[in-house]
């Protein structure tokens, strides 16, 4: 499903019954009058003063001096004003808005309940804290592109122009798999030469904080039989299956053949120069008539969640309609020097800011980039050490080692992808 048409505010009319309203609590004043403004000069405008007991929701109408209250509603006009709230609308002939904090009781009734005359400190402009319609939403005005993301401040704005239900992409459901014979389940005592599956929980946690529907589809044994029956059980629930383990050289590494031989798939790609994530596998296959996404992932947890982020969900932005499915790439300074890899590497690090405070203007600083945030690589790097990616908000992205390139050096800047909160 796609957004198939732009949506446009209609109404002229967004605010309280189309009126102008004012911004901030305070009284509604003609201010183009001549008269009004010479009293005004002379400070003797009588208008609403601040907090009487009794008085916040009430409308009344107020003098200069030496004017009487006029009791009764009428059109504001030369001398009068009218104690409005934050977000009223307008009372006819007033133009301009002063805020109570910015007049002064002169004169009140004899029980305290009424406002007879106040001054305003200041000549109010024309137009003062009016907000006209339209000043939020114009006539016509697009309020939302297709293709645009439905965060908080887009539903708002639906809401705002009255629309409870619109065309979106379908979010593409996704399931994810473990493989392996060594694998428990979290839950489970350990046993000798076996591991808790730690990468089905990564994952699936992953795609939560991206919205995304999952399936977890558990952990398949290394044989053809029991890859096959996983995928056929899961191919009708699922857009995409994302597997890790099993891709690599080892003897019993069976998601490849499964994929070409049973299910018929075309694998785009089985290794990428990278680190980690050597063996990561792509491919798609297509059943009952609908093409299905398969990410075979390393198993070791690192390479895992690398993968995940630099492939499996810039795809599912991409599934939902994201226009910008990349992630984000920003500069970073190393924080130490770096020793380089023969493959190009994205090294898991932590953010920190230099504070203004460290290097007060004018200091004799050395650093040409002082307001960069500062990567700090987190520990041993192997891909097997998930503590490696925990609190880690970028990837740093380190190029190959090279006859003239070996190390990056304290203070350079290097890219990194954006993959967690800071
Ligand atoms: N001869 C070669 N051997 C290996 C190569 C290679 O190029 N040639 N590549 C290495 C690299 S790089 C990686 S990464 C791994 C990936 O291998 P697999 O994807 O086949 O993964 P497994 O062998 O199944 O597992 C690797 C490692 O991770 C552990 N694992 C697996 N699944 C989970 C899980 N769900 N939770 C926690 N830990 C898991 C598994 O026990 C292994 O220790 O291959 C290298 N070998
Ligand atoms: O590429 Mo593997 O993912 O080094 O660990």
């Amino acid at each position: 499903m796609r957004i198939a048409w732009f949506l446009y505010c209609l109404q002229q009319d967004l605010r309280l019954s189309g009126l102008p309203s004012g911004q901030g609590t305070g009284v509604g004043v003609e201010t183009h009058n001549k008269m009004v403004s010479a009293d005004l000069k002379a400070g003797s405008l009588s208008i609403v003063p601040p907090a009487l007991p009794g008085m916040r929701e009430k409308v009344t109408k107020y003098t200069t001096w030496p004017y009487t209250c006029h009791s009764s509603e009428q059109t504001v006009s030369s001398g009068l004003c009218v104690r409005i709230n934050t977000g009223a609308p307008i009372p006819p002939g007033a133009d301009a808005v002063v805020q109570v904090e910015d007049t002064v009781l002169v004169e009140a009734s004899a029980d305290g309940r009424s406002e007879i005359r106040v001054d305003i400190k200041q000549m109010p402009t024309m137009g003062q804290d009016i907000r006209a319609v339209g000043s939020d939403i114009s006539l016509g005005q697009e309020v939302l592109r297709p293709g645009q993301r439905l965060g908080p401040a887009e539903m708002g704005l639906l809401a705002t122009v009255g629309v409870t239900s619109v065309q979106c992409y379908a979010v593409p459901v996704v399931g994810v798999m473990s493989t392996g014979n060594e694998l428990l389940e979290p839950s489970a005592p350990l046993e000798e030469g076996k591991i808790r599956d730690c990468n089905r929980t990564t994952l699936l946690s992953l795609l939560k904080e991206y919205n995304t529907p999952t399936l977890d589809l558990g952990i398949a044994k290394d044989s053809p039989d029991a890859l096959l029956q996983k995928f056929q059980s899961a191919l009708d629930k699922v857009d995409v299956v994302v597997t890790t383990g099993g891709v690599s050289m080892g003897d019993k590494d069976y998601l490849k053949q499964v994929l070409q031989v049973d299910l018929k798939a075309k694998i785009f790609f089985a290794r990428v120069f990278m680190k980690p994530g050597k063996p990561t596998t792509f491919a798609t296959l297509e059943h009952r008539g609908r093409r299905k996404l398969i990410f075979g992932l390393p198993g070791n947890p690192v390479s895992a969640i690398v993968t995940s982020n630099l492939y499996v969900i810039p795809a599912i932005r991409k599934m939902a309609g994201s226009p910008t499915p990349e992630r984000t790439v920003i500069k970073v300074k190393v924080d130490r020097d770096l020793r380089l890899d023969p493959r190009p590497e994205y090294m898991r690090a932590v953010l920190t800011w230099p504070s203004t405070r460290d290097e007060p203007a004018g200091s004799n600083t050395q650093d040409a980039h002082p307001t960069v945030p500062v990567a700090h690589p987190t520990g041993n790097q192997i891909s097997s050490r998930l503590l490696s990616m925990s609190a880690a908000s970028v990837l740093m992205k380190l190029p190959p080692k090279s006859q003239s390139l070996t190390t990056i050096d304290k203070g350079s800047l290097v890219d990194a992808v954006v993959i967690g909160q800071f």
